[in-house]
């Protein structure tokens, strides 16, 4: 089976994943963890979410982080969540050099993620994605939902398809596909890519799959064999998203770090380095990673 050489991984767990945790991480915890996630060679790390802090507390202080990352002076790249304008200009101020719009393939979860409907949302965007063409600011889209919904089941390819279109078509260059449940199976995947490949082009879409049934890695394996060679993941398998009840975390870093070293694909990752980054925020949550693959190294390292 041909792989793509090179993989290219997205770290959504200071933001995907934090977001979710009922701890309170302070600012510096953070960016400590972002320091190590940097550190291990990850070179893209979502470090936060302008949205409303009464509806998201975690991300109360993305301003805070943006400005200690210093965006515009970084060779990494620093991705945010802005919903609106409002979230987008706070960005901007905070010194951020991209962001990313959040969308749905499903009504009911749009509805009740970001309290409007489908186009209601692309309208939404459509001044965030205005005023970052004109600053220069790169504009990543994620589709929600894409292999089933909490609220509506089955998802049909196409409604993926064209909420995808329409992003691109706005400005958006990439989309991250999501399985915000982890319902998702290889032969899910696949029929969904059918359906996309032919009309989006691999190197613009994104396989962000959570774990909440097990078949995040299996998952990335068929969209790999598709020809995706973007993926998201989150450190520990920290996450969930709060508007998808019983959604369980994005896959584990550390698992697609050793998928991709066991395929001899490369990230330019250290799984060693990764596991400083997954000791830190595990120790710090008083809980152990939900990656197996960090959980098995850790106890290596500690029995030696
Ligand atoms: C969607 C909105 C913005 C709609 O915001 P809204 O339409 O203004 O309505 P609202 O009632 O939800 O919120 C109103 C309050 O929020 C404020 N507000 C409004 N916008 C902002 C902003 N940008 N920054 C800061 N504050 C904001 C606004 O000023 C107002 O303040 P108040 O008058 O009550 O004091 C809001 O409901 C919200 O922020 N919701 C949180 C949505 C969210 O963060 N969801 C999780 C992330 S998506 C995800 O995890 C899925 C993903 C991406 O990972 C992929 C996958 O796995 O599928």
């Amino acid at each position: 089976m041909r792989y793509p050489s090179h993989i290219t991984l997205v770290e959504v767990g200071p933001r995907d994943g934090l977001q979710n945790e009922a701890t309170p991480v302070p600012t510096d915890v953070k960016l400590q963890l972002i320091q190590r996630l940097a550190a291990a060679g990850l070179t893209h790390i979502e470090a936060g979410s302008f949205v409303s802090p009464k509806r998201v507390p975690q991300m109360a202080d993305s301003a805070d982080i943006v400005r200690a990352l210093q965006p515009a002076a970084s060779p990494l790249h620093y991705p945010v969540l802005t919903p609106n304008l409002q979230g987008f200009d706070a960005a901007l101020a905070a010194g951020a050099r991209e962001v990313a719009v959040f969308a749905a393939a499903s009504e009911r979860f749009s509805q009740r993620n970001i309290q409007c409907s489908i186009a209601d949302s692309l309208a939404r965007f459509a001044p965030v994605l205005a005023a970052a063409r004109q600053h220069g600011v790169a504009v990543r889209g994620y589709v929600s939902c894409v292999l089933g919904c909490p609220y509506e089941g089955d998802i049909a390819p196409q409604a993926v398809a064209d909420v995808s279109l329409r992003l691109l078509e706005m400005g958006c260059t990439e989309i991250s596909l999501g399985d915000t449940i982890g319902v998702g199976t290889p032969a899910g995947v696949r029929r969904l890519l059918d359906a996309l490949l032919p009309q989006i082009p691999a190197s613009q879409l994104a396989g962000h799959f959570h774990d909440t049934y097990g078949m995040a890695i299996a998952n990335i394996v068929a969209a790999m064999e598709c020809g995706l060679a973007t993926f998201d993941s989150s450190v520990a398998g920290l996450g969930g998203c709060p508007y998808a009840q019983g959604a369980s975390g994005n896959v584990a870093t550390e698992d697609v770090v050793w998928l991709l070293n066991g395929l001899g694909v490369e990230c330019g990752v250290s799984l060693e380095a990764l596991l400083d980054a997954s000791a830190l925020i595990s120790g710090f949550l008083g809980k152990p990673p939900a990656s197996r693959v960090a959980r098995a190294l850790l106890a290596k390292r500690g029995s030696e």
